[in-house]
């Protein structure tokens, strides 16, 4: 058996490293990473958890991942497709491209994604099956469970799907969290019940068009099937009398990695994403803000409103409407002109007959490209291809392009191949990338070439019988003549009405993201601030809110800070203790790692400070509170937030809050070396008790 270490520390670039380990499964080679990501795992969970609560909730109907299971979504449909697509490009690519590029893994291209979850709730096992993938790649996201397993049982092309197993075709895969596998969509296999607790996986089927068109051509180059491989050497034999000897090669590969970059972009991104559109919404007054009630979406103020519904039939321009249509599709030459006026806006007639155009104002003209546009929303694709029939040579002209760059990959995917073959002296070793033996150089460079060949003379070689059929005509996209305006309103309001469940479901998942935001800040702030559980905090989730007020901060800082804090207490601890406890830095985000300081450090500092405060003196808060004029006759700096219970502070703090920060702490400083009896004289170490004594 082969280890592979599939390091995706980089993300996108993986390095594999190879070690021969003790022969077991000579016919698997394994990629072994450690953990997918636990807080990925988790927050896909908890997204695909909310997605089905949703369901429940609305009791809305959705399309399940594929016809077998009953559980799970479909990650596309909520958001994903973009990340899933990375995924696919980014990490599977890099791996199928070596390793089943027979089936096009150089060049996956689309994607089909979703989680499957099952228990005894849930769906328990599933079928003995095989993907509609080139490749798919399959992660154990979570969460307990006993059970489970993939069973694998030889690779099949479409001919020979429900053949014999042999023995050397069956390989049973356990799942654990956090670890992956890749496997060919043609692989047959299975998954046994699972008995206990909840499996929840991600699947990502990975298709390629380039293989899929291939395949449209020419089959005999599925070389990947176990039955087809018989056959072959079979024949091969008889002519050559020579013995059969059945060749293993990779059939799948197992991964367990970091994906440490992709996971914590998805989370990233996700979170400025929604808080983003939270944003948008709140400036187009969608949403009031975070703190008001559950909020329906109104819609009221998008500009195709009702009026939109009732559809003005102006017998004039169903005339004209239906001889542009024939014109053409009957390719009218005079059509060939391409200023030609097929007839005028029916908008800026409506809007004429209602006076509101101008005297002497152009009326807009209607070109051949407006109806063309025009035709395509209403009508569809379908019409575009009566329409135009250059499209088509601009297809064809971007699939060769495409092949051209799927030629390139393949290309450098074989050259990645021959140079890891180059340096690692096992390799060759019962590995192929084609499930071929490829300890023979001339072999695999034999095939290669016949790959590419099948790729770029597929229309010359036997092809050309075959005509290539794309489905033209999407259900419901083409136009009725009958009743179909009616249809059209009736499916319009249906939309709406979605739409604004859509909405308004979406608003309260975002305000709940801008919510929880604030509430972790909030957090943080108590925890800097060491405001306990139930205690009172000046700041509300509302002040993390809005356009940033140096002096209202200012001012809400030193009652956080300082209510219970004040200048004395704050004159005898050293400056570290300071920067702990007079957090301000630690605000600053880009700090907050660096500067944490645990609640309970604080308190404990707090009531160190407090008792030795007892200690040395009984000094009520007006002492703290009241200070005298410094050597500068400048009022000495407050940090106590005494302001609020005296008045006569009142003017000291408005000089205060003109001094900067800095300012105010090198005086503080200044004090603090201030001569005994300098300090005395300023009241600064002198009991209270004493001090009313004397007076
Ligand atoms: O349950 C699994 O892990 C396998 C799921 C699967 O094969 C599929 O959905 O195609
Ligand atoms: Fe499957």
């Amino acid at each position: 058996m082969y280890l592979i270490d599939v390091n995706a520390n980089q993300y996108g670039h993986l390095e594999f490293k190879y070690k021969k380990k003790e022969q077991a499964h000579k016919e698997y080679r394994k990629y072994i990473i450690s953990n997918y990501q636990p807080r990925f795992c988790e927050m896909l969970i908890s997204e695909v958890e909310n997605f089905e609560k949703w369901i429940r909730e609305t009791d809305f109907e959705i399309v399940r991942p594929n016809s077998m299971n009953n559980y799970g979504a479909v990650l596309d449909d909520f958001g994903m497709e973009g990340t899933l697509d990375t995924l696919m490009k980014d990490f599977v690519r890099h791996i199928s491209k070596v390793y089943f590029a027979d089936v096009g893994g150089f060049d996956l291209d689309s994607h089909h994604g979703f989680v499957v979850e099952y228990g005894v709730d849930r769906d328990v096992d599933l079928g003995f099956h095989t993907d509609d993938s080139e490749v798919t790649l399959n992660v154990c996201l979570g969460k307990q469970f006993t059970g489970g397993d993939l069973f694998f049982r030889g690779m099949r092309c479409e001919d020979h799907v429900n053949g014999q197993i042999y023995p050397e075709e069956v390989f049973d895969f356990s799942h654990t969290v956090g670890r992956a596998i890749v496997h060919r969509g043609r692989h047959r296999h299975g998954a046994s019940a699972t008995t206990s607790g909840h499996r929840i996986n991600l699947i990502l089927w990975c298709r390629s068009s380039v293989y899929r068109e291939l395949k449209e051509h020419k089959n005999d180059f599925l070389e990947f099937c176990g039955e087809c491989k018989r056959e072959n050497e079979r024949k091969a034999c008889a002519l050559h009398g020579c013995k059969p000897a059945w060749k293993k090669g990779i059939t799948l590969v197992i991964i367990s990695g970091k994906i440490v970059e992709f996971a914590k972009r998805y989370e990233h991104n996700k979170k400025r994403e929604d808080l983003q559109r939270y944003e948008e919404l709140k400036l187009k007054k969608l949403v009031e803000d975070e703190f008001s009630g559950p909020e329906e979406y109104d819609d009221s103020s998008s500009e195709d409103d009702e009026e939109d519904d009732v559809i003005k039939f102006d017998p004039k321009h169903e005339v004209q409407f239906v001889d542009a249509l024939l014109k053409i599709r009957n390719n009218d030459p005079v059509l060939k002109n391409k200023e030609v006026e097929l007839f005028d806006d029916v908008a800026s007639d409506d809007v004429a007959e209602e006076g509101k155009v101008k005297r002497g104002e152009k009326k807009k003209k209607v070109y051949l490209k407006d109806v063309n546009a025009n035709l395509l929303l209403e009508n569809g694709a379908d019409f575009a291809d009566v329409a135009d029939d250059d499209d088509d040579v601009e297809k064809d002209q971007s699939f060769y392009a495409k092949m051209e760059a799927g030629r390139k990959e393949f290309l450098d995917a074989v050259m990645w191949l021959e140079k890891d073959e180059g340096s690692n002296g096992n390799v060759n070793d019962g590995f192929d990338g084609f499930d071929i033996d490829v300890s023979d150089d001339d072999e695999i460079m034999w095939r290669q070439e016949d790959f590419e060949r099948e790729i770029n003379f597929r229309h010359q070689e036997g092809g050309e019988d075959r005509v290539m059929v794309h489905p033209r005509k999407i259900e419901g996209s083409v136009r009725k003549v009958e009743s179909a305006r009616q249809r059209q309103r009736e499916s319009k309001k249906e939309r709406e009405a979605e739409r604004k469940i859509e909405m308004t479901e979406e608003i309260k998942r975002l305000k709940n993201v801008k919510k929880e935001e604030m509430n972790e800040k909030l957090k943080k702030f108590r925890e800097i601030a060491g405001i306990g559980e139930g205690e009172d905090c000046v700041l509300d989730v509302r002040d993390l809110e809005g356009d940033f007020d140096p002096e209202e901060y200012d001012r809400k800082m030193k009652k956080a800070f300082d209510d219970k804090f004040y200048t004395k207490d704050i004159l005898v601890v050293d400056d570290k203790e300071l920067n702990q406890l007079i957090p301000l830095k630690k605000l600053a985000t880009y700090r907050e790692d660096e500067f944490h300081v645990p609640y309970n450090k604080i308190k404990e500092t707090k009531q160190r400070i407090r008792s030795q405060l007892k200690g040395e003196s009984s000094s009520g808060p007006d002492n703290g509170g009241k200070r005298s004029k410094n050597d500068a006759g400048k009022p000495v700096k407050q940090v106590g937030g005494a302001e609020t219970e005296n008045p006569e502070s009142e003017t000291q703090n408005e000089g205060e809050k003109k001094q900067s920060r800095k300012q105010r702490r090198k005086e503080r400083l200044q004090e603090l070396k201030l001569a005994p009896t300098r300090r005395m004289a300023y009241n600064l170490d002198v009991p209270k008790k004493k001090k009313k004594n004397k007076a």
